[in-house]
């Protein structure tokens, strides 16, 4: 079995590539950068270090790698493979859609190429189904009707918390003993196989609603909180008794809303939530605040960790006071060499931020929760202009 993975990033290494290179597939990674590529195709194997008491490792081997700046040898290995994935970042899918979309093509021409699964890895809600409508959006009609009889683009959740690493060796990839990689077992093609490692669900909703809005909720506040107090890892900002509880409040906000709309066991997911506090706090991580808090207007849009969780516990008259918060906090975060950052830091101070909050949350003037998180903006102002007085 092959599989071509975009992204040999941290997720990419640290996750994705080790979990399918377990379940027997040859892994070809695709990525644009040089040295990852080139140490790739020299090593074809690179090490994965648990960030635990032992630092148990784990060798990858028999891995490829193709620069992706070589439209028709990743195309050429699309068209062999039963399996493409992706880790690039949500912002990156447009530019893996040409060559998946020629890697697509390609097998059209040929009346033996195996049935093809496309799962996007990436934090947001239907990333495959994203990068379907980016791919089949480069095709004609006729193509997009025979691919549809033997290509699907199962929707996914990933979760493992890893950094931005720091080893010696540029292949090597720490990452937390937590993993969990959920499929949309409705959307696989009739008859395929399943892959050791990934726990299939009839429905991805309620995993992907409990990752995003738990997991990543929790982390962009900790990040937004702790870069506002001058913290510059989220292991600094959990041992702040002051900032863990504001992100378990922030928790209960969405684990109040997520537990009336799926019907969980309010118990149980408390103890979901107490898990993730322990793994933001693994003292075997060092994970920076600038890393958890990137893309400050990616994650204050609409359908992301923030925005869309208020909105729907607004909907069923539940508290967002928290989460609001947290959007104001993000509307301070300037981490360096972070272009959104930039951006809305340049937006803030021509237009102040009414304007700008209400552009990239797409909440309607005067929304409540609006005027939660900028009645929260002026408090943090009003602090920090305070702090740099004294
Ligand atoms: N790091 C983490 O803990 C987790 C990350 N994710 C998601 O995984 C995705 C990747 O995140 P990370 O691995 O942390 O980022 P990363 O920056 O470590 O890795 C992304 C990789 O994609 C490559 N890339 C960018 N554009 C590309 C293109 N057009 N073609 C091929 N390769 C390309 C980059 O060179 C880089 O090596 C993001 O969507 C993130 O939200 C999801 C769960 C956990
Ligand atoms: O990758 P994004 O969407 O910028 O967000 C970072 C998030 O991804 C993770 O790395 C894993 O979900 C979290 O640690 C963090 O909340």
């Amino acid at each position: 079995m092959k599989a071509v993975h975009f992204g040999a990033g941290n997720i990419g290494r640290g996750f994705i590539g080790l979990t399918l290179s377990q379940a027997g597939y040859e892994v070809c990674f695709v990525d644009v950068n040089d040295q990852i590529v080139s140490l790739l195709q020299q090593r074809r194997s690179y090490t994965v270090k648990l960030a635990n008491d032992t630092g148990d490792e784990t060798r990858v081997s028999g891995v490829t790698a193709l620069h992706g700046s070589r439209a028709e040898q990743v195309a050429a290995a699309i068209a062999e493979a039963d399996l493409v994935t992706t880790a690039v970042g949500v912002g990156a899918l447009k530019h893996v859609a040409p060559a998946l979309a020629q890697g697509i093509a390609l097998r059209l021409a040929q009346s033996d190429a195996p049935p093809l699964h496309v799962i996007a890895c990436e934090n947001t809600i239907g990333g495959s189904a994203q990068l379907k409508g980016l791919t089949y959006a480069l095709l004609n009609e006729s193509f997009i009707r025979q691919a549809e009889q033997r290509t699907a683009f199962p929707d996914a959740a990933v979760d493992r918390i890893v950094p931005i690493q720091q080893n010696e060796d540029p292949l090597e990839v720490v990452v937390e003993p937590f993993f969990e990689w959920v499929v949309d077992e409705s959307a696989l093609l009739e008859g395929a196989g399943r892959i050791d490692g990934i726990h299939y669900v009839p429905d991805l909703e309620p995993y992907i609603e409990r990752k995003l809005f738990t997991v990543n909720t929790g982390h962009c506040v900790a990040a937004y909180h702790g870069y506002l107090a001058g913290y510059r890892t989220i292991q600094e900002v959990m041992a702040d008794g002051k900032l863990k509880d504001e992100v378990l409040r922030t928790l209960m906000e969405t684990g109040d809303m997520l537990v009336r709309r799926h019907s969980w066991d309010s118990r149980e997911h408390r103890r979901y939530v107490e898990r993730i506090l322990e793994r933001f706090a693994n003292p075997h991580l060092t994970d920076e605040v600038a890393r958890v808090g990137r893309s400050p207007i990616r994650k204050l849009s609409p359908q992301d960790r923030l925005v869309r969780p208020a909105r729907l516990a607004h909907e069923s008259g539940l508290p967002t006071e928290q989460l609001a918060s947290g959007m104001a906090a993000a509307l301070f975060f300037d981490a360096p060499d972070d272009p959104e950052a930039a951006s809305l830091q340049a937006e803030l101070a021509e237009e102040g931020p009414s304007a700008v909050i209400e552009r990239y949350t797409g909440l309607p003037s005067g929304h409540p929760i609006l005027r939660q998180a900028l009645a929260r903006y002026e408090v943090y102002l009003q602090l920090r202009t305070k702090g740099e007085e004294t």
